[in-house]
C-alpha cells in the first residue's frame, strides 16, 4: 500500500496527538491552514482529512478568515475521505442546534448535533464504548451529541442511548477524542478507505 497523505485540519484545538496516531500507523500528515495546504495546480494535495476537536465556533470562524472554508466544503462534498473528532463532527453536520453567534457548519454530514450535549467544561470522561467495529476507549470533553440522522447515514456509536458516532460514505463523524486515549480504530479506518479511493481513482486513470 502507498503511503496516505493525511491533511490535519491546524487552526486550532488538539491536532498533535492526531499527528502521532497517524504516523504510528505509517501515514504522511501535512497541517492544513490555507487554501494552498489543500489545493495544489493538479487538485486536492492529501488523500484525507482530519478535522480535529477543540471550540468549533472559533475553528469555523478561522477557517472563513483563511479562505479554506469553502475549498474544504468542496473537497469533502466530492468524496475525500475525512474523519471530524467532537469540534470536527460540529463543523461537518448540516445543522448545529445551538450555534454560538454567527456560527456556520460545512454541511457535508447530514445530521443535526447539539453541542455540549453531555455537560459542561468539568464533563470529561473516559469511557468504553461499543461500535460496529468492536469496542473502544475514548475521552469524552465537552462533546456533542447527533439528534437527528438522514437517511444515508449510519450510527457507528452509541453511549447509552445518544448517538456519538456515524459514517456516511466516506465521512466519519464521532463526538468524541480516540486520540486522545491512542485508540488507532477510526484512524485505522480512515487510511484504508482513502487507500481503497485511491487504488479506484488508479484503476480508472
Ligand atoms: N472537545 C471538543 O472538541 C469540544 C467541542 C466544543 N464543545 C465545541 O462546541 O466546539
Amino acid at each position: 500500500m502507498s503511503q496516505i497523505t493525511v491533511g490535519v485540519l491546524a487552526l486550532q484545538g488538539g491536532v498533535r496527538e492526531h499527528v502521532r496516531l497517524l504516523e504510528e500507523l505509517d501515514a504522511r500528515t501535512v497541517p492544513l491552514r490555507t487554501p494552498s495546504d489543500l489545493l495544489g495546480a493538479d487538485g486536492v494535495r492529501v488523500d484525507a482529512l482530519v478535522l480535529p476537536g477543540g471550540e468549533s465556533s472559533t475553528i469555523d470562524r478561522l477557517l472563513r478568515t483563511f479562505g479554506l472554508f469553502e475549498p474544504l466544503r468542496e473537497a469533502i462534498a466530492a468524496g475525500l475521505p475525512t474523519l471530524g473528532t467532537c469540534a470536527g463532527l460540529i463543523l461537518l453536520a448540516r445543522e448545529v442546534l445551538d450555534p454560538a453567534p454567527g456560527q456556520h457548519s460545512l454541511g457535508v454530514l447530514d445530521v443535526t448535533v447539539r453541542r455540549n450535549a453531555f455537560g459542561s467544561q468539568v464533563d470529561s470522561a473516559e469511557l468504553d464504548l461499543q461500535t460496529v467495529d468492536g469496542p473502544v476507549t475514548v475521552a469524552f470533553i465537552r462533546a456533542p451529541q447527533v439528534v437527528a440522522t438522514g437517511p444515508g447515514v449510519e450510527v457507528i456509536a452509541l453511549r447509552d442511548q445518544a448517538i456519538v458516532g456515524v459514517r456516511q460514505g466516506a465521512i466519519t463523524g464521532i463526538a468524541f477524542h480516540p486520540e486522545l486515549t491512542g485508540e488507532p480504530l477510526f484512524h485505522r479506518r480512515l487510511l484504508e478507505t482513502a487507500s481503497g479511493a485511491a487504488a479506484s481513482v488508479r484503476s480508472v486513470a
